[in-house]
């Protein structure tokens, strides 16, 4: 057996090697991104990204988990891609909320993240120009859908270029370093109600305020004695917060799904992509029956549906659908061709990578 001084001279000797193959790696980027700002080509290329991902992916043979190797690699292309030109990313702030941890997960540390006030401000920083991607919230696997994100593709031409899927692990922080020094608990309405049966089993008389985020409620915790929230181990970290109570959220598996909105989509398949389109139907019997039919006809699968009114006529509603695959994979063309024929209304919101559960 090798000593502990043979093992981690070993590993220097490693961290060398890698290190010199990371800076080959990087030259190689830097070259790209020139061909890039020559044909004035993105420098984001989400489809390129998640294939070079899915292909480590595939051939690792451990020990690194999987959900390691895409963290790792992830990180590397961020400071690739920064050197080629740094990706500017709006997110709905403040810092260390579960978006900004989503942001985090998808763009890399490398990547310049700017907080905004409200989903509205992400979509108007994007449109302009300001940045070059927006991170909203879209839905959360127990609250259901965010309203405010769904409609405001209503409004808008911009597209999606991917997903993001964060598990969500709420935590009671507080500065007292007992529960029962606790008085008040602020949070986020979500986080209230995924919290609500721990709230009533460990602290029934307590008051509890909804706040605009997770993040805010660790803010105001941080200023106010005798008081907690319920947020993110990243907030506990930023606002420097004892952790009084882990995990107090109703399911342990409980997801946010996030949106990567920019001016284009995923332009070019990665091998396990996502479409989002939106459509109205005629007001005639069966009409959304038929609609669907070209995705049972051509084998492509529905993983959301989800109706919302138009807000310009009552009771008139448009349709939200994702399927699996790509625009430009045969069959999903041909379906949303069919598709399209059958409506009043129909728009591609956009191809992109799917988000990895983790
Ligand atoms: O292949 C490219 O287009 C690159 O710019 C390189 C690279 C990478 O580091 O692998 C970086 C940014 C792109 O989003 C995709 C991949």
């Amino acid at each position: 057996m090798k000593s502990l001084s043979e093992l981690r001279e070993e590993i220097d000797r490693i961290d060398r090697e890698i290190l010199a193959l990371l800076n080959r790696r990087a030259r190689l980027a830097q070259e790209v991104g020139e061909i890039k700002k020559k044909k004035g080509l993105p420098f984001y290329v989400p489809g390129r990204e998640a294939k070079i991902l899915s292909k480590l992916e595939e051939i690792n043979q451990g020990p690194l988990p999987p959900e390691s190797i895409r963290a790792i690699f992830r990180e590397i292309i961020s400071a690739c891609r920064a050197l080629e030109e740094p990706t500017k990313v709006a997110f709905l702030g403040p810092q260390a909320t579960f978006t900004h941890l989503a942001a985090l997960k998808h763009f890399g540390t490398s990547s310049d993240l700017r907080p905004m006030d409200s989903i509205q401000e992400v979509f108007d920083e994007v449109e302009k120009g300001r940045v070059d991607y927006g991170v909203v919230p879209i839905e959360n696997s127990i609250e259901g859908i965010v309203n405010y994100t769904i409609d405001m593709f209503l409004d808008t031409d911009l597209k999606i270029s991917g997903e993001i899927f964060v598990s969500v692990n709420l935590h009671l922080m507080s500065k007292e370093a007992e529960l029962s020094k606790v008085k008040k608990v602020y949070s986020h309405r979500h986080a209230i109600a995924q919290a609500r049966k721990w709230l009533s089993e460990n602290l029934p008389k307590i008051e509890v305020e909804e706040v605009s985020s997770t993040a805010k409620a660790a803010e105001l915790a941080s200023r106010e004695p005798g008081t907690a929230a319920i947020a993110s181990e990243a907030a506990a970290l930023l606002y420097d917060l004892n952790i009084l109570a882990k995990n107090i959220q109703e399911l342990s598996k409980n997801f946010t799904r996030f949106l990567v909105i920019g001016k284009t989509d995923s332009e070019f398949p990665s091998g396990r992509d996502k479409t989002s389109v939106m459509f109205s139907t005629k007001h005639v019997a069966g009409a959304l029956f038929k609609a669907l039919q070209p995705f049972a006809v051509y084998d492509v699968n529905l993983s959301k549906i989800e109706s919302r009114p138009t807000k310009k006529k009552p009771w008139e509603y448009v349709f939200f659908v994702d399927i699996e695959g790509h625009r430009k994979e045969d069959r999903v063309a041909k379906a949303l061709e069919e598709l399209k024929e059958t409506c009043s209304f129909f728009k591609i919101l956009g191809s992109y990578p799917a988000g990895f559960k983790e």
